[in-house]
């Protein structure tokens, strides 16, 4: 199959989004929207960085890429609306395969009523897939990393270190019956769009997806706002299990670990009640893992209480570019 036949393959026989004015099969694709202000957010994935045989078959491939773009969508407070993905595929890759990686990213896609409106096919050495999604948000709505203020409750959804132990369990071929959680996790994570857009009327709340681990996220918030983040480790939850199999690296898993796409937020102690009624509306945990504070020494940088000790919370995780 080849370039044309390919992308022939993969057009969509409709849009479900009155937004789309011209999808696949121009120069361009062409949306139109009045009411809201877009969000438009691009993340990629590439082969043997963030996937490998080991770890991801062609159809997770496509969903995790997907899910880790509306993930961000979710951490500016929007609903993912279409998305355009550019590819590059290496000889070996057949069409099969190819075919299941946007199997993987119309399974997700339909659950959210996306429409792909575009890309690009190209041939190269390492499989990458690029993924840009446009989202909305009410105008003026959108939640920022900087207006997190003295007093806020910090909360994080869902449980950390899943993904990353799901990720060394496979590169150790540990993909038994017991590890299906965590594999899960990893291959299949599900972004908190949901619970995010019903909490549409708290007024404010700053907001970041786990894309890297809370330790680099938290920090994220307190630079942006220039506030600082005090976590209590004891606070931050993680699956039984996860305590059970790997006790010792636990405090690595759940705070470096990455690729969970939870969201690590704040908001005021007086919308915190109501933030509960909302995750328990969209079947969310929700956990409040600490405080913001306002004074010269902590501003800037993520705190973490472990042990009985207050210590700076280096960021951690993974970087690229690393020289
Ligand atoms: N190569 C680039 N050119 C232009 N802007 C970039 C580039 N890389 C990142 N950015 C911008 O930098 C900001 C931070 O991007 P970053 O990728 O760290 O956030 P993220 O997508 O939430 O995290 P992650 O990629 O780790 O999931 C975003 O505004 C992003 O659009
Ligand atoms: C085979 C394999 N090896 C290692 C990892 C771990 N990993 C890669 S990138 C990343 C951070 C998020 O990336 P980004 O910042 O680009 O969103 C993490 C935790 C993986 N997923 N697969
Ligand atoms: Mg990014
Ligand atoms: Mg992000
Ligand atoms: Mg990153």
């Amino acid at each position: 199959m080849e370039e044309f036949d390919f992308i022939q393959s993969i057009k969509p026989k409709y849009y479900r989004q009155s937004s789309v004015i011209k999808g696949i099969g121009d120069d361009a694709a062409i949306l139109r929207h009045t009411n809201n202000d877009i969000i438009m957010t691009m993340d990629t994935m590439v082969e043997n960085i963030h996937f490998n045989e080991m770890t991801t078959a062609p159809f997770h491939i496509g969903y995790r890429a997907l899910a880790a773009n509306i993930s961000d969508i979710a951490a500016m407070g929007g609903k993912p609306v279409s998305y355009l993905v550019s590819i590059t595929v290496p000889d070996r890759w057949s069409a099969e395969e190819l075919q299941e990686i946007y199997q993987g990213m119309t399974a997700l896609a339909n659950a959210y009523h996306m429409d792909l409106i575009g890309g690009d096919t190209v041939s190269g050495e390492h499989l990458s897939l690029s993924i840009t999604v446009l989202g909305t948000v009410n105008n003026g709505k959108a939640r920022y990393r900087n207006t997190a203020r003295e007093h806020d409750i910090i909360f994080v959804t869902g449980t950390l270190g899943d993904s990353a132990y799901g990720l060394h369990l496979l590169l150790n071929e540990q993909d038994d019956a017991a590890s299906q959680y965590f594999i899960h996790r990893h291959q299949m994570p599900s972004p908190r769009v949901s619970f995010i857009n019903q909490a549409r009327p708290i007024e404010r709340m700053a907001l970041n997806d786990v894309s890297d681990g809370i330790a680099n996220e938290a920090n994220e918030i307190a630079a942006a706002s220039d506030k600082g983040m005090l976590l209590d480790f004891d606070r931050i939850p993680y699956h039984d299990l996860l305590a059970k199999n790997s006790p010792d690296n636990l405090y690595q898993w759940i705070l470096s670990g990455g690729e969970d796409f939870e969201l690590i937020g704040t908001v005021p102690p007086e919308d915190w009640d109501r933030l509960m009624e909302y995750a328990k509306l969209t079947d969310t945990k929700l956990t409040s893992i600490g405080k913001v504070v306002d004074n010269e020494k902590f501003n800037g940088k993520a705190w973490l209480r472990y042990q009985g000790q207050l210590k700076i919370l280096d960021k951690s995780g993974y970087t690229h570019l690393k020289r």
